[in-house]
């Protein structure tokens, strides 16, 4: 497979703010990419990082395989969507389609116009002068529209409602079918994100703690519950995310759990329950990380 972005090392500190640190990632053509993690995790300087907008304090970030920092080749296929894209004052939202349509090689300005429609936002309107979840929602129309090769979405819905995040996910598997392409999506909301996913990277101050296919993610933890001593039986040297005991009755949320170890489960009593990306992301990136049981 075409590598799309390839880093190497990436990191970039601020003073002794270790926003991004070493980190080698390889993006594969044609995927949609999960990027999630905390506040502060270096999401977002990370795609500045890609992008070229940001220096790596050391390491190397290679997009198409030649180095992005100042590199028009590059940036012409690429469309990073930012979270708090600010606009001059007079900037009117038909306007910024019109600045992206010379931008984007591939620009189709009739379902830019289709999905400002369904996301009800007021082209003719001021940038500066619309809601925050219109705002976002200009910028969602600029990725989808773009057809970008490449498109990073630094968290693109921040502010709009359920519904119009519904069009973006559906306007975006829609699309991808039809022009499929690479994209990077940076996000909160992960269970919602998650059916858009191939593959998920958590990142955690800075470092990557997961890179992984989402579907064999989804598979690999599993919540069982039943008897205190029969669930601590079953988690002893297990690699445990999370653990709850209300009088005799547990629950342990388990990783890495395979075939054999879900039927020694289900023949020890125990009942199973699936994980959600959210709970293992949660999991890994909490205050209580995981860890090899003790007991
Ligand atoms: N210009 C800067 N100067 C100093 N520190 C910075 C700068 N930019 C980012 N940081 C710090 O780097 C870390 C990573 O920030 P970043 O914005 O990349 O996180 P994020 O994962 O995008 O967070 P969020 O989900 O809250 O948007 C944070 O601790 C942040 O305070």
């Amino acid at each position: 497979m075409t590598a799309i972005i390839e880093t190497e090392g990436l990191t970039r500190r601020y003073g002794d703010v270790h926003a991004v640190e070493d980190v080698t990632l390889r993006v594969e053509e044609g995927s949609v990419y999960g990027l999630l993690g905390r506040n502060g995790a270096g999401k977002t300087t990370l795609l500045q990082l890609l992008t070229g907008q940001e220096f790596a304090t050391s390491g190397e970030a290679r997009l198409f395989g030649e180095r992005s920092l100042e590199n028009p080749r590059v940036l012409g296929r690429t469309c990073l969507v930012k979270e708090s894209q600010s606009y001059p004052d007079n900037v009117r939202g038909h306007h910024v389609l019109r600045a992206a349509s010379w931008s984007y090689a591939h620009w189709d300005q009739d379902y830019a116009i289709r999905l400002a429609d369904d996301l009800r936002v007021p082209l003719g309107r001021r940038v500066k002068k619309m809601s925050r979840g219109q705002r976002s929602a200009v910028g969602a129309i600029v990725g989808l529209a773009s057809r970008a090769e490449l498109t990073l979405f630094d968290e693109p819905y921040a502010g709009l409602d359920a519904v119009a995040r519904q069009v973006f996910y559906d306007a975006l598997l829609a699309d991808l079918a039809e022009h499929p392409r690479t994209v990077v999506m940076s996000t909160h909301l992960i269970d919602e994100a998650s059916p858009l996913l191939d593959r998920v990277v958590v990142i955690d101050e800075g470092r990557i703690v997961i890179d992984a296919e989402a579907d064999a993610l989804r598979g690999t933890a599993v919540t069982v519950v039943g008897r205190a001593q029969d669930v601590d039986a079953f988690v002893s040297g297990r690699d445990v995310l999370r653990r709850d005991r209300i009088g005799g009755i547990s629950s342990a949320t388990v990783a890495d759990v395979d075939h054999a170890a879900r039927a020694a489960a289900t023949a020890a009593g125990l009942e199973l329950a699936p994980v959600s990306l959210q709970e293992l992301v949660v999991a890994r990136t909490g205050g209580a990380r995981g860890r090899k049981d003790p007991s």
